[in-house]
């Protein structure tokens, strides 16, 4: 597959992804700073300071699109986006259709943010990843934590008075997310990029036993955590929207579809028809960046017509009454 990494500040372009059991390993994110509302941590939330680069294709990226677009932040948070094919180069920034070039810094590579943050990174260069104009440096690139700060700090700024994080439920939200995180979100990874049987088999054992658990589940309450759609229903939403179109063949996640499961199914078509979450699903960038940067898993990088999928279908959830 030929991606690369980010050595002392030098860009190499090839490294391992995976142990010697054929695991697939994703190391952990590095800049990890917060955005507060009053600036207590050196980062204020103001309108006009950070800029998000994101990938159309990523699911990672997708959630903190989904928080900009619901919170109505478009005005205050400006974007870029990626091409969504990615080679031994890394992430980089075209003209293609759905690609936003980058503005702030004149990048032609996702890679030169990052040194332009850290001269001596070293590491993976990866997408979602939160810039701030003032400090020039990245505040945070992981999708978790920038959709809670999306979600929390920016109030004054948002444009629409929605919460996907109230109090009460907060630790079960956080705690919903991590339970998530192996065995879906990261789980079709751990499927599609193991290099041995067992490791497939260990992934995908995991990945269908937690897709039956959530099914389940949404058989008795409308969203992951109860009553309100969360942040744990955006994280989970990102995995599933691309399963039956990439993951299911393209990693071998293929003993159901999510249109198999009565209650995934319409919950999916609910979340999808959510005013703005549709603008943020560009499935050409979603099969494109899979089916053409994978080379060692799709050679022929010929990307699929299929499957047709109506996510506008009416849904109908009727566990929901009670
Ligand atoms: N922990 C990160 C993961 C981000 C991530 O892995 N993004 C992928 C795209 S789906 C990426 O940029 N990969 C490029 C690479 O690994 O070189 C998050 O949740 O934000």
């Amino acid at each position: 597959m030929g991606l690369g990494l980010l050595v002392d500040g030098q860009w190499v372009s090839r490294r391992e992804q995976s142990d010697r059991e054929g695991n697939f390993v994703r190391p952990q994110t590095t800049f990890r700073n917060e955005i507060t509302a009053d600036g207590s941590s050196g980062f204020k939330a103001e309108s006009g300071r950070y800029h998000l680069y994101i990938s159309w294709a990523c699911p990672w990226a997708h959630r903190t699109a989904i928080m900009r677009k619901l919170k109505g932040l478009e005005s205050a948070i400006g974007l870029s986006v990626v091409d969504p094919e990615i080679d031994q180069n890394g992430w980089e920034f075209s003209e293609a259709v759905g690609c936003i070039p980058d503005m702030i810094n004149q990048a032609d590579y996702l890679w030169q943010i990052y040194l332009k943050a850290d001269a001596n990174y070293s590491g993976r260069v990866t997408v979602p990843v939160l810039w701030d104009k003032k400090t020039e440096t990245i505040v945070n690139n992981e999708s978790r934590e920038i959709i809670r700060m999306l979600d929390t700090e920016f109030e004054r700024l948002a444009q629409r008075q929605v919460t996907f994080y109230p109090e009460e439920l907060r630790d079960i939200i956080d705690g919903t997310i991590d339970t998530i995180y192996q065995p879906i979100n990261n789980g079709v990874y751990r499927a599609g990029f193991a290099t041995t049987q067992a490791a497939y088999e260990r992934g995908l054992m995991d990945l269908f036993d937690a897709l039956e658990h959530w099914d389940r589940v949404l058989e008795q309450q409308p969203y992951l955590c109860g009553d309100c759609i969360t942040q744990a229903d955006w994280c989970l939403f990102t995995t599933l929207i691309r399963f039956d179109l990439v993951y299911y063949t393209h990693f071998k996640c293929n003993l159901h579809h999510i249109s198999d499961y009565p209650n995934l199914w319409s919950y999916l078509k609910e979340l999808y028809q959510v005013p703005g979450v549709s603008e943020t699903c560009d499935f050409d960038h979603i099969k494109r960046h899979y089916y053409r940067s994978h080379t060692d898993i799709n050679p022929t990088q010929i990307v699929p017509k299929g499957p047709i999928l109506d996510f506008e279908a009416p849904y109908d959830r009727k566990v929901l009454m009670h």
